[in-house]
This record gives C-alpha cells, sequence and structure tokens, in this order.
C-alpha cells in the first residue's frame, strides 16, 4: 500500500516536472506516465512541430529534468511536417538495458524519418480497442478474410508482443526464422500472417519489457518483406502501451477500427482506443460492437458514438460460430459494414494514388 502511494507520488512529481519543462520550451505534448516494476515511463506525444530541435537531444533533455526512468518522445506524421516545413529525423529510444534485436534478424532498428507504409503495402487499417478480451483480434481477421473474398490481397500484422493472438487463430508447427534480416510472413487461407509468436517462444517475450517491446514491434514493422499487398490489417494489443507507440511512430496508418463490447464499462475504453488514433492524425472508420445480443446488451452506451463521431460499422452476435478455432476461410464475423467501409476507403487510396503501389 505504502510503495502504491510512493509510486504514484513519483509518478505525479514525474508528470510535474514534465509540463514545467516542455512548457518552459513552449511545446504542448500529450503525457502518458506508467509505473511498471517499480520504474516510470514516461510517454511524451508532441502536438505540434518541433521546429528546429533535434528530437534526439529533446528526448535526452526532457528525459534528465523529469526524473523518469525510460521517455519516449514521439512525433506524428502530421508533426513531423513542423512549422519548419523540414521533416524531423526521428531516432529510436536508447534501449537501455534492453536488446536491439529482439528478432534475432541481425539487422538493428533504424532510425525511421516518418510513419510509412511498408513497401509495396497499398493501405494500411489499424483495428484497435481499448482494454482486451472483446474480440479484437477475431475482428482483424474475419475482416481480413472477408477483405480477401473480395478478390485483394491481405496481410495481418499482429503486434501483440505479449500475447500474439494469430498463432492461436492460424496455429503452425514450426517457428519460422528471418532471412537475411527480413521478417519472412507465415501463409493461410490466403491471408500473410506476421507475429512475434510464429517466431519467438512467447514465454521468452512475456519478461519484456518497454525498450525490449518497442524493438520487436519495431522490427515486425520495419523488416517484414510482404511482398505486395492491397491491405495490410494491424491487430494492435489491448490499450494504449508502447508497441501502440512504436506503431504510430512508424507506420502510417490509413483508417483504424475500434472493437467494443456492448458493456457500459466500454465507455472509457472506446473514448481511450479513439484518443490514440485522433492524436495520430489517422482517421476513425468506425467501431464494431463486438458480442451483442448476451448478457451486455446489444449496443454501446447511449451517446457515445455520437460523441466520438464514429459509425457503427456491425454488431456482431455473441456465438460460438464467430469463435471457433482454428480459423478457416469460412470463419468468424460477417462484417458487411467494416468490409465496406474499408474497401471505400482502398478505393480513394488507390484514386489518389493512381496507378501507383505506395
Ligand atoms: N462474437 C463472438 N462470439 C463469441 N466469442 C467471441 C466473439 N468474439 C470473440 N470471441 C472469443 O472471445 C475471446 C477473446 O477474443 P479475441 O482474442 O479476439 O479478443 P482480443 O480483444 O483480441 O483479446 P486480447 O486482448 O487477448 O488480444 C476469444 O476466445 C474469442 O474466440
Amino acid at each position: 500500500m505504502m510503495r502504491r502511494f510512493k509510486e504514484a507520488a513519483r509518478q505525479g512529481r514525474v508528470e510535474n516536472a514534465l509540463r514545467k519543462a516542455l512548457a518552459e520550451k513552449g511545446l504542448a505534448a500529450e503525457i502518458t506516465i506508467r509505473a511498471l516494476e517499480g520504474r516510470i515511463s514516461a510517454a511524451v506525444v508532441l502536438k505540434e512541430g518541433l521546429g528546429a530541435q533535434d528530437p534526439a537531444a529533446l528526448e535526452a533533455e526532457l528525459l534528465g529534468a523529469s526524473g523518469a526512468d525510460r521517455l519516449t518522445l514521439v512525433t506524428t506524421a502530421h508533426e513531423n511536417a513542423g512549422s519548419s516545413g523540414r521533416p524531423a529525423p526521428l531516432k529510436p529510444a536508447p534501449a537501455r538495458g534492453g536488446h536491439a534485436d529482439p528478432l534475432g534478424l541481425g539487422a538493428k532498428v533504424q532510425a525511421r524519418p516518418s510513419p510509412q507504409r511498408p513497401n509495396g503495402v497499398r493501405a494500411v487499417i489499424a483495428v484497435a480497442s481499448g482494454k482486451g478480451g472483446v474480440g479484437k483480434s477475431t475482428v482483424a481477421a474475419s475482416l481480413a478474410l472477408r477483405l480477401s473474398e473480395q478478390g485483394l490481397r491481405v496481410g495481418i500484422l499482429d503486434l501483440d508482443i505479449h500475447g500474439p493472438s494469430l498463432p492461436v487463430l492460424f496455429p503452425r508447427e514450426e517457428k519460422l526464422r528471418g532471412e537475411e534480416g527480413r521478417v519472412i510472413p507465415a501463409e493461410a487461407e490466403g491471408l500473410k500472417l506476421v507475429s512475434l509468436g510464429y517466431m519467438v517462444d512467447e514465454r521468452q517475450a512475456v519478461a519484456w519489457r518497454g525498450p525490449m517491446v518497442m524493438n520487436a514491434a519495431r522490427q515486425l514493422i520495419d523488416e517484414t518483406d510482404w511482398g505486395e499487398l492491397d491491405i495490410l490489417i494491424v491487430d494492435t494489443p489491448p490499450g494504449t502501451g508502447d508497441a501502440h507507440l512504436s506503431m504510430i511512430q512508424r507506420l502510417k496508418l490509413d483508417g483504424a477500427v475500434l472493437v467494443a463490447t456492448p458493456s457500459p464499462l466500454a465507455l472509457a475504453d472506446v473514448r481511450r482506443g479513439a484518443s490514440l488514433f485522433e492524436k495520430a492524425g489517422t482517421p476513425l472508420l468506425g467501431v464494431v460492437v463486438n458480442m451483442t445480443g448476451g448478457p451486455m446488451g446489444d449496443d454501446l452506451p447511449p451517446g457515445l458514438a455520437e460523441e466520438l463521431g464514429l459509425d457503427v460499422l456491425d454488431r456482431t452476435p455473441l456465438s460460438p460460430g464467430v469463435a471457433s478455432l482454428p480459423f478457416r476461410k469460412e470463419s468468424g464475423a460477417t462484417l458487411e459494414g467494416t468490409t465496406q467501409a474499408v474497401t471505400a476507403l482502398f478505393a480513394q487510396l488507390k484514386g489518389d494514388s493512381g496507378a501507383r503501389s505506395d
């Protein structure tokens, strides 16, 4: 009890010191402070450009001023344009005590100037939820299958480092090895699949913390050889943590779909999920209400979708058929509304970029 009290007090001090340091520099930012095993991690998401400042120097300065054990500075695509018009180089947070090559690819994580789509990928859609267990991975996999039925080339990137879901939905016997520093996707049901769980023993990753999780996510994002894909679905971990920061720093997201259960408790979770993407400047396509028709009811809490300006794309019933494993072509939810929203976005992106595949 006493320890928790002290930890909370320290978190408060770190936050105040950070706010002061940022205010002195005239920088507007969203601050998230987390305590994990007695260590305080701070994430600073800048709301505007960095101007002439070097992000690595600023990150080090804020770390020192805040007294946190670890600090990650995040600038997003929009922010990188900066008031100077010069893209601000992003450097990965110092991986103190961590391992720079968690997947054993022989390739260290490199700096990336701004979020990008992976080579050969035409559109990237994130599927996210404010909390775990609401059916996000089931929806991500169902959506991938439904889009593939439309003739699109689809991949899924599972960014859940501590509890990867793809190997449960689409199991395979042998672990995959990186080739020449690249991650090679598994394939099932016509989909390309990348997950830490296909490469590394999950028990090994359970002990990974901040920098290691971020580096693993960065390697999956940067080093995968997708070939040619129309749509990459990113199955994000629940909540908003280290892997999310890697995601919004490095991956250009064309749209996001939120998943929530109809429970009144979904309120805070949906708001949290929505705010992450708003900060990153990612358009929210809408929300899938999953597990309807059970004790939790049929819909989101009244007024929530309107408050956040979100369309309800689909309502998927609580049904064993939706959840039967392993996933096959005919498995999962029908997701008509979501499939339509994503194919419409894809058509629009294709129109914008003409014949180019970037
Ligand atoms: N509509 C549904 N009807 C019945 N069961 C469902 C439905 N959607 C998901 N499930 C089941 O609920 C459980 C959680 O689903 P899933 O793993 O997709 O959630 P998640 O939000 O991705 O969880 P995690 O936080 O672990 O990543 C799984 O056992 C899944 O099969």
